[in-house]
Formats: C-alpha cells, sequence, structure tokens
C-alpha cells in the first residue's frame, strides 16, 4: 500500500519548536503515527551538531573525513545530518524546511534522497512554499494555535495568503554617522585558501554609498567568507587588500568600530533569540550591541522604535513575543533593529530564506522601502535570484577548482 506522506505549512506554527516536541514525544492526536518512532531534520539540529564539535571536538557526522562539519556546504551538511538520522531508523522524519539555504543543485539532490528514503518511512515536511512540497506528499495537516485540526488531500488543499501593508515612510534616525567616504568596502585582489584549496581567486569588488548589491553564488562558493572579511573577525582578511571605510582591515580599529557602521541580519541571529523579549523591545535592541535588551533605552529611543513598529504594521503585535510572531514579521523586525540607526551598510545574509511567497513580498518591499527612503547602502546576500529584488549591481561567485572567481553581473 501506498504510504500517506504529510504537509504542515510553517506559518501555521506559532510555537513551532513545542508542536515538533510533541509530535516526536507522542504527545499529538496526528493520524498515521500512534507509537511510532520520530527524528527530526532541521537546521537547529544541524547547529546542534555544529556546536558540539566546537565544544567537545565530536566529529559524530564527519568523523571518517578529517575536516569539520562546519567547513562543509549546506548541501553536504544536511546530507550528513540526513544520513545520520536514518541510520537511526526512525518510523518517521520530520523535514523542517529542508531546502532552506541550498542552491538548485543541493536542493535536487536531497529531493532525490527524500523521495527514494518515502518508501521505507513516513515523511512529514514543514514547508514555506508550495513549489517546495514534495511530490510523495499525500495530506496537508491543519494546525492552529498548536493544535492538529484536520487533515486534508493534497489536491482539495487551498494555499491561503495573507494581507499585509506598511504604513507611512521609514522613521529617520536620531543618531548620526560622520566621515563616511563614498567607497565603504572595497576588496582588491583577495585570494583566500584553506589548507591546499583555494576558496576565492582575485576577488576584486567595491561597494559605495547609496548603492544595491546582491552578493550571489551556489553553496560553498565563498559568500559567508567574503561576508566575514567585511562584518567579522576572519584572520584570513589580515594581510589581504581589504578596506572597510576608507581604512585597510587590520590597521588598528577594532571589529566593534567595523560593526557599529553595519546593520546585519543573518539566521543564525535568530537561534541567538532565546530570551522572552517583545517585538518593541527587538527593534529597540538595534541601539545597543547585544541581542536582546541589557541597558535601559532613552525615551526618544523608545519612541522611536514604535514609530518603526507601525510602519510595518506590527502595532497591536508590539508586546507579544518575538519569537510568537510569524516568521515574515520576526524578519521585518529583525531588518528595522539592523537599521533603526540608519547604518551606512545594511547586511542582508539569506533574509529570503524560510518565507512563503507572501513573506518573501513583504520582505522584499521593506528593502525597497529602505533602498527609496534612506541613504543606507544594502548587500544583499543569497545562494539564488529573487524575482522582483531589483538590486543595482550582482556581485556573482563562480566555482572553479582553482577557486572562486567573481563577476559584475548587471548594473542598472
Ligand atoms: N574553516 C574552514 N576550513 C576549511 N574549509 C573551510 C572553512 N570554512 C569554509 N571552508 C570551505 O570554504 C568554502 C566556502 O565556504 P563558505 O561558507 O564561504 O561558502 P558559502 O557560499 O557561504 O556556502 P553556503 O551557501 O553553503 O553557506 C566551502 O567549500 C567550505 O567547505
Amino acid at each position: 500500500m501506498e504510504k500517506t506522506h504529510f504537509a504542515i505549512k510553517n506559518e501555521s506554527l506559532s510555537a513551532k519548536s513545542t508542536l515538533v516536541e510533541n509530535i516526536l514525544t507522542g504527545a499529538h492526536s496526528l493520524p498515521n503515527l500512534e507509537g511510532k518512532k520520530g527524528l527530526l531534520f532541521s537546521i537547529t539540529v544541524l547547529d546542534k551538531f555544529i556546536e558540539n564539535e566546537a565544544r567537545y571536538d565530536a566529529q559524530t557526522l564527519t568523523f571518517k573525513e578529517n575536516r569539520g562539519i562546519r567547513t562543509f556546504s549546506s548541501g553536504e551538511q544536511k546530507k550528513r545530518v540526513l544520513n545520520y538520522l536514518i541510520e537511526q531508523k526512525p518510523d518517521f522524519l520530520i523535514l523542517d524546511s529542508p531546502f532552506d539555504s541550498l542552491d538548485l543543485n543541493a536542493v535536487l539532490d536531497l529531493k532525490e534522497n527524500l523521495i527514494k528514503l518515502s518508501s521505507e518511512i513516513i515523511l512529514i515536511q514543514i514547508f514555506n512554499r508550495k513549489e517546495e512540497i514534495l511530490p510523495i506528499i499525500t495530506h496537508v495537516l491543519e494546525i492552529k494555535n498548536n493544535v492538529f485540526l484536520s487533515s486534508s488531500p493534497i489536491g482539495k488543499y487551498t494555499f491561503k495568503e495573507s494581507d499585509f501593508v506598511f504604513k507611512g515612510t521609514i522613521p529617520k534616525p536620531i543618531t548620526f554617522y560622520e566621515n563616511i567616504p563614498n567607497q565603504l568596502v572595497s576588496l582588491q585582489n583577495v585570494t583566500i585558501h584553506y589548507g591546499d584549496n583555494c576558496i576565492l581567486n582575485k576577488i576584486n569588488w567595491t561597494i559605495n554609498k547609496n548603492e544595491f548589491w546582491q552578493l550571489i553564488g551556489p553553496n560553498g562558493s565563498g559568500k559567508t567568507t567574503i561576508l566575514s572579511m567585511i562584518y567579522g573577525n576572519n584572520v584570513k582578511a589580515y594581510g589581504q587588500e581589504v578596506y572597510l571605510f576608507g581604512r585597510k582591515k587590520g590597521s588598528g580599529e577594532s571589529v566593534w568600530e567595523i560593526k557599529e557602521k553595519i546593520g546585519y541580519f543573518s539566521l543564525a541571529m535568530l537561534e541567538l533569540f532565546q530570551r522572552q523579549i517583545t517585538v518593541k523591545e527587538m527593534v529597540i535592541s538595534g541601539f545597543f550591541d547585544s541581542i536582546g535588551l541589557y541597558k535601559s533605552p532613552t525615551t526618544l529611543q523608545i519612541k522611536l522604535a514604535e514609530e518603526w513598529v507601525k510602519v510595518l504594521g506590527l502595532e497591536s503585535e508590539k508586546e507579544i513575543a518575538f519569537k510568537n510572531v510569524t516568521t515574515a514579521k520576526q524578519r521585518l523586525v529583525l531588518i528595522a533593529r539592523a537599521m533603526i540607526k540608519h547604518p551606512p551598510l545594511l547586511i542582508l545574509d539569506e533574509a529570503l530564506t524560510n518565507l512563503d511567497n507572501q513573506g518573501t513580498a513583504i520582505v522584499v518591499s521593506l528593502i525597497h522601502k529602505i533602498v527609496r527612503e534612506s541613504d543606507t547602502t544594502i548587500l544583499f546576500v543569497s545562494h539564488r535570484y529573487i524575482d522582483n529584488l531589483l538590486p543595482n549591481c550582482v556581485y556573482e561567485l563562480i566555482p572553479t577548482k582553482h577557486g572562486s572567481l567573481g563577476a559584475i553581473k548587471q548594473c542598472i
């Protein structure tokens, strides 16, 4: 008999971890899973392996290879997690947004493995976009407030989208940056090796004030490595021709002085927000270096955060816990947090991953609003082209066996 496989829309889960935990421990009323052993395939599970590797040197996923899991591309990492889970012989697997952060080839590869696996075990796919749903899925589960309501055959399920409107223009800054040169970032002939592997080969790239760039490249092409030279503390940047805000990296300016001029969003930040913090507090925390709120904000800072919340249409949710609003709204809040000081440079690293079509459209329209209504330069990083993103220029990393080469693909 053909197996039943389920899909759950990510947006319908307000506290996803609780629901997933309940399914895994058997505390649920979902059909066909009574008394069965389930495991979770998700980015959080991968992050735990990465953390354990860093803390205890436990190379569980890669003990046969002489490399840590952290150093593999996203596609390779996910493949190793999947193999590890299959070896534990579960009856069902929950696949939480399995294709996030993967380029097209890695998606096809993982899809093929999952389709093969579906003849042996039950799959429950948490999905963001209709197009991601595996062809073997037979039913969509309706969930509300973490309670299972019903199960519809996929052919009868209607994929709904919700409305969202911005109100007014984005608030002006209350603090200002001085002496910011026109050239914000310049990489000149930057070449990076890890051991014998050349990762980046003679990268030449300049980012100026008021530009809107997209950095694109397949998994493993070196996007994170470039970002770590701009925003992070990658020691490989020293000795290279990396110029940030007019100064050569490593010539006296601290990492904090550089970070102060950059607003930053990455998915990894979401993992750090474990504390209870409201939507409004999250926006205010953009004034401080901390992820949460450890200092008392001024009345003016609170007022400005309220104005941002209003523009985003989230007034009625401003006192709600950040982790309880939808994924798309969390993105808006985190982008507002990164923008509240109108930094010279805003880096959005995979800001559209894990969003459905409606969520993608909302976040893209916030990005366009920032482009129109501020002087901040945007660097948007992703492994795929995004319809309607319309950056001024695209910097593409093209992998070769001698490291990735860079090319400017389009300028409007
Ligand atoms: N510390 C390290 N040691 C060895 N190799 C590394 C290390 N860090 C990164 N790499 C390798 O460098 C290459 C580029 O990695 P990077 O994470 O910059 O790519 P990416 O384009 O951001 O990929 P993804 O889209 O998968 O996040 C990959 O092949 C990766 O395996």
